[in-house]
């Protein structure tokens, strides 16, 4: 793709599991690292991003010449969303094929500049769009986002033999919300059960890139505008995102370097 190295989406069966909130730390880590990363909400219905990235409602992305956009920056990283095309204010009521388009003119429309690793932060769940979405990009590679429960872990399975059935290579489990921390006396409580994304990753043979915890701020950075990595850049949950992101680069390169990428189209 144009202007792009590396496409890496970032996926989770189960919504609701932090896979959002990953995605954007995940890629503002990898700016950290000091690759130029690019960001597409793929979260048609409920693209969260620019929230998420503190870029407010209304704000929109120049016009690059005749029907292309120049992504919206933020914090270092290039943004893109659907949430910069519409009133999110009004409820999406569109069949799959129409979201499925508009994320085709997301792609394809977008004038991003000279990305190492664009993150792509996809919709909940592994149905038909899903699919398509997967099979219309050329993806290096996927994260699989879950929390321990059994019920997520079940949707994360799911996902990965989605992206297994698409040839594209899942680079590693996160697992969110591992353990609850009390930011009032510190006591840690692993509230959605324990192993769950380490039992997952062996079990298809690939592995945990790292656990997060539960932890009320990563919430009010994330929803506040200014996530973990960026509010606390010393802090110990942006050391781990940093470590997810260099394994996802070495998960990345190191396929890049075994086999040609694989690409789809039509
Ligand atoms: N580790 C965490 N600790 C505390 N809160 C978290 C954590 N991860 C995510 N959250 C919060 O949980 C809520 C859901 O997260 P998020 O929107 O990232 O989930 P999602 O999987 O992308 O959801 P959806 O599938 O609905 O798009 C958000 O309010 C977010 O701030």
């Amino acid at each position: 793709m144009e202007g792009v190295k590396h496409i890496v989406a970032v996926a989770s069966g189960k919504g609701g599991v932090g896979k959002s909130t990953v995605t954007a730390n995940l890629a503002l880590a990898m700016a950290a690292e000091g690759y130029r990363v690019g960001l597409l909400d793929a979260d048609i219905y409920g693209p969260s991003q620019a929230q998420m990235l503190g870029i407010g409602e209304g704000v929109r992305p120049k016009m690059a010449g005749e029907n292309r956009f120049n992504p919206l920056p933020a914090y270092g990283i290039q943004a893109m969303s659907m949430a910069f095309m519409v009133d999110i204010n009004e409820p999406m009521v569109w069949r799959g094929p129409m979201v499925s388009g508009a994320f085709q003119q997301l792609l394809n429309q977008t004038v991003w500049d000279d990305v190492d690793y664009l993150f792509i932060d996809m919709p909940p769940g592994t149905g038909d769009i899903q699919l398509t979405l997967a099979q219309k990009v050329p993806v290096s590679g996927a994260v699989i986002v879950t929390t321990p429960q059994d019920i997520a872990l079940l949707d994360a399975r799911k996902g990965i033999e989605m992206f297994r059935k698409v040839n594209v290579p899942v680079l590693g489990v996160v697992e969110n919300m591992s353990l609850h921390i009390c930011s009032n006396c510190g006591h840690s409580e692993p509230i959605f059960g324990e192993g769950g994304g380490e039992r997952i990753a062996e079990q298809y043979g690939t592995q945990l890139l790292g656990q997060l915890p539960l932890q009320l701020s990563i919430r009010e950075q994330a929803d506040g505008g200014k996530p973990t990595v960026v509010a606390e850049p010393d802090g110990g949950i942006t050391e781990t995102f940093r470590s997810i992101a260099r394994a996802v680069a070495e998960g990345v390169e190191g396929q890049s370097n075994e086999s040609p990428s694989i690409s789809f189209s039509d």
